[in-house]
């Protein structure tokens, strides 16, 4: 699996960390920043990177997925929801990382790096990589849903008030 990550200041210990635990499984690791410690950095942008490259790599049949992290994940995951094509879920807890991928097929997660220790980061992601989407035809519906949102601004059958 490929995995773009991305975080702020506030993530960069943990993103260091958990880049090297994916990498030693094997996955091939990108990091789209940042590449030094700067307390007022902003996170919208290595969010977007990471996420922007998930979608790109997923259209061209490529098995990628993102993580996000910052403080406390909130506007990282935000950021990345931004990018067409993404679904981007806030993970805090082993459930919420395994519905991540088998209601929601997330293919980016965030978590808030002073929402956990390290340890357990490890874990919610080593949970969401391994999940698999369940293909379930209501969670497969829903997605369409929200993809369709995205490209038309409506969706057929359902009441959108206009943006
Ligand atoms: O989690 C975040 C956004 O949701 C940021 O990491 C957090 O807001 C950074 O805070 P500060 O600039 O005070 O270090």
């Amino acid at each position: 699996m490929r995995i773009h990550i991305a975080t702020d200041h506030a993530g960069l210990d943990f993103s260091q960390t958990i880049q090297e635990h994916l990498a030693s499984l094997g996955h091939d690791v990108i990091d789209h920043g940042p590449t030094s410690y700067d307390p007022i950095d902003d996170y919208p942008s290595f969010c977007i990177n990471a996420a922007q490259a998930v979608v790109r790599d997923q259209r061209a049949g490529v098995e990628a997925l993102g993580v996000v992290f910052g403080g406390s994940g909130n506007g990282e995951q935000i950021a990345a929801n931004k990018v067409t094509g993404v679904r981007a879920a806030l993970v805090w807890n082993h459930s919420t990382a395994v519905l991540a991928r088998q209601h929601n097929d997330a293919n980016v997660i965030s978590i808030g790096a002073r929402q956990h220790t390290v340890d357990e980061a490890m874990s919610l992601i080593d949970a969401f990589v391994a999940e698999p989407f369940s293909l379930e035809e209501r969670h497969v519906r829903r997605i369409a849903q929200l993809a369709e949102y995205e490209a038309t601004g409506a969706i057929a059958g359902h009441l959108v008030d206009p943006a």
